[in-house]
């Protein structure tokens, strides 16, 4: 175990039960990323993705074990305390990037930080100065709708590190655009890990950008394993 992972896994358990049967997901499963690492998730439909990343994203609890953010133990905390945690400390990317389609996209990166208590002006200054390193800078008073899929998802990239998270989840960030937008937004995600120090777990099935990151990891038997790429 290093001392300086932004997020832990220890001993993670989840368990599902429908009716007579349990299904076990999660089995005493570990996992860690440090910081300015970018880590693939590899693994089939149905495998688990969505629920490592709630747990790690802290939107679900685990049954059994411990999230560790940036070294603190999220174990004993109540929900606020998950959503202070979650607001201050988490990004997230999804495969649909879920902007407010009657916000600017200014505004969609300035509303994370506003809602953490951040003046409007500090908020603006921030969420201008993101926008312009994903390349956006003149795109700024757009709303979703009047820009194009690789450009909202960039839009989403900017929101979710906003409030400069040690924790970056992406759930198919590209899984919804060509291959060559796909490549374009997934250069400039690894340019703004590489610059923030963000530690990244991006769910993928698209063989070509998991390869591009430092290392994969699946699910079997309900524990978290490297994976090899060839
Ligand atoms: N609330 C629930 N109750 C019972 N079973 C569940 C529940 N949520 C998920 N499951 C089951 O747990 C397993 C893992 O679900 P999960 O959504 O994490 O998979 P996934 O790897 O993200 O799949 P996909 O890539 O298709 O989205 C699946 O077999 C699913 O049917």
């Amino acid at each position: 175990m290093s001392t300086n992972s932004s997020i832990r896994l220890a001993q993670v358990e989840r368990h599902y039960v429908q009716g007579e049967s349990r299904l076990t997901i999660l089995d005493h499963a570990d996992m860690e990323i440090r910081a300015g690492e970018m880590v693939a998730l590899v693994a089939p439909s149905g495998a688990g993705k969505s629920t490592l990343l709630h747990i790690a994203g802290l939107l679900e609890k685990p049954d059994g074990g411990d999230v560790f953010v940036n070294g603190t133990s999220c174990k004993g905390l109540d929900d606020a305390g998950r959503t202070d945690m979650r607001r201050s400390s988490i990004g997230f990317v999804y495969q649909f990037h879920h902007l407010l389609p009657e916000f600017s996209a200014l505004e969609n990166v300035m509303l994370p930080q506003m809602i953490r208590g951040l003046p409007r002006k500090v908020a603006a200054d921030r969420a201008r100065m993101l926008l312009e390193y994903m390349r956006l800078g003149q795109r700024v008073t757009h709303r979703p709708a009047e820009l194009s899929g690789g450009e909202q998802q960039r839009v989403a990239i900017a929101r979710a590190v906003a409030n400069n998270p040690y924790v970056l989840l992406a759930d198919e960030p590209t899984g919804n655009l060509d291959p060559l937008t796909s490549n374009y937004v997934f250069d400039a995600m690894t340019a703004l890990v590489r610059q923030s120090g963000v530690a990244a777990l991006i769910a993928t099935h698209n063989h070509d950008l998991a390869k591009r990151m430092d290392r994969a990891i699946t699910l079997r038997d309900g524990k978290i394993i490297d994976h090899v790429l060839v």
